[in-house]
């Protein structure tokens, strides 16, 4: 059996909705279908997603919502009538929006949830409707009767593993099941999304709670590339991933899987393929748990902004125990996560999400910091981008952190920190973000040479 999950990018028109029926016809294993919100039609264009979210907001803030309504409910007309849908599909949605809308904004996250899920939902509605009209037996699932209960952290949620028991029985269904990506139903019964793109984590889920044989993400690309399209053109094509490379590598900007979407299929070892709807007979990536290492050192090179660093220095910090658990106390206090803790004798750094820290919080955390870890020295870095080189052949090569510093010097990219990661599949360089796409070429240059065609 194969739990299939398409991007909104694969169900963005009807042109798109009828190759999506010809992949899942042409394969009788496609059994669990997962949907995302209509996306992009082309570059200038706005998905479902951010329409709701606009949508929502206006009402929050007693702003007139109807243009984002229009907008919305056209997305879906247009479809529904290109694949000759009966009209009562439109008015299911549209009800389904206006009801959602009306709803209680007490909670403004939670109002929020509910018309952002909305997207998916309604489409998996759209989606089977069409199946069904084709004359397949298929049948639109709605995740809180399937079963899908979430932690409540709206925007933010993760599967409850009490849930996958319930889910086990999806693959009973003699009935094509489509389900709705992005979110699923806290205990106390509101909706709850989870992080932009999560539509790949709703599939990842389904895929070991029913046992997958594979997990198949279809998208807008024919595989996965060794570095970002926009920073390369024509780069590499990665056949063959494994889960930790592909987790450091979505992790670190390769959005084309969401970073948590690995975690399910890591522990029941399914296979994970990404392909192009637009070119499915082409082979794809395979995400799995070992592979041949056939590519050298380097599989891939991955980069993200909005990072920034937290420097703490201390004489003789190495001998104080307890500097550790008072420094993340504080952090925890405030709210905040960390990225990495590269640290020397007297010295540590954390890097952190900018986000997470509020501009009018970042004095007050710096004096936390500085007093009552009498440090010698506290200061923060922002526009940070961190480059992530990728690859399991790194344990067994020689002289690829040196490859890699020399290319970044050749491009006169200053390193801001370097940090190796335990696991050894991957280094990381902070560097400032003005730098990024200067330093991602560089190591790409140097590590997948031939192919190289730099972008700008
Ligand atoms: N290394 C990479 N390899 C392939 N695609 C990538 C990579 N990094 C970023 N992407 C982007 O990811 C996109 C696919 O992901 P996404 O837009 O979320 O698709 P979907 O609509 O299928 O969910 C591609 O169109 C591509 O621009
Ligand atoms: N529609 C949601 C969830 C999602 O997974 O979308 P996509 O498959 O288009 O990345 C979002 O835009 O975040």
């Amino acid at each position: 059996m194969k739990v299939v999950k398409f991007g909104g990018s694969s169900l963005a028109d009807a042109k798109h909705i009828k190759r999506v029926f010809d992949i899942v016809h042409s394969d009788n294993e496609r059994r669990i279908i997962v949907v995302s919100a209509p996306g992009k039609r082309h570059e200038n264009d706005t998905k479902v997603t951010d329409l709701l979210i606009s949508c929502g907001l206006h009402a929050i803030n007693n702003e007139d919502p109807s243009p984002y309504i229009e907008q919305v409910v056209a997305r879906y007309k247009e479809i529904a009538d290109d694949l000759i849908l009966p009209p009562t599909i439109i008015e299911t949605i549209q009800n389904d929006l206006l009801v959602r809308l009306a709803g209680d904004k007490n909670n403004p996250e939670q109002y929020l949830d509910c018309i952002k899920a909305s997207g998916e939902d309604n489409h998996a509605k759209l989606v089977a409707c069409y199946f069904q009209e084709q004359g397949v037996k298929a049948k639109y699932m709605n995740p809180r009767e399937a079963g899908l209960i979430v932690s409540n952290e709206h925007g933010n949620a993760q599967v409850l593993p009490k849930s996958y028991e319930k889910l086990r029985r999806l693959r009973e269904s003699c009935e094509l099941i489509i389900f709705p990506g992005f979110f699923g139903y806290g205990q106390n019964g509101g909706i709850f999304t989870f992080s932009r793109s999560g539509s790949d984590v709703t599939g990842s889920i389904l895929a070991y709670a029913v046992k997958a044989d594979v997990y198949e993400n279809f998208t807008d690309v024919d595989a996965v590339f060794s570095v970002n399209p926009t920073f390369v053109e024509q780069p590499k094509e990665i056949k063959e991933l494994t889960y930790r490379e592909m987790r450091e590598l979505s992790y670190a900007g390769f959005t084309v899987l969401h970073e948590e979407a690995l975690i399910p299929a890591i522990q029941a070892g399914i296979p994970v393929q990404i392909k192009n709807t637009n070119n499915p007979r082409a082979r794809g990536t395979t995400i799995l748990r070992t592979r041949e290492n056939q590519n050298g050192p380097v599989v891939g090179i991955a980069s993200a902004t909005g990072f920034c660093s937290i420097y703490v220095s201390k004489y003789l910090l190495n001998r104080e125990i307890g500097f550790g658990r008072k420094l993340y106390a504080i952090l925890e206090e405030f709210g905040i996560s960390y990225e990495h803790t590269p640290s020397g004798i007297d010295d540590v750094t954390v890097i952190i999400k900018e986000n997470q820290l509020q501009e009018d919080e970042e004095e007050v955390l710096l004096k936390r910091l500085e007093s009552e870890l009498v440090a010698d020295e506290v200061h923060i870095q922002h526009s940070l981008a961190l480059i992530m080189v990728v690859g399991e052949g790194m344990r067994h090569n020689i002289g690829t952190m040196a490859r890699a510093a020399n290319a970044l010097a050749k491009a006169d990219v200053n390193i801001e920190m370097i940090n190796q990661g335990s696991s050894e599949v991957s280094m990381m360089f902070a560097v400032k973000e003005v730098d990024e796409k200067k330093a991602v070429q560089a190591l790409y240059e140097e590590f997948f040479a031939e192919v190289a065609l730099p972008i700008g």
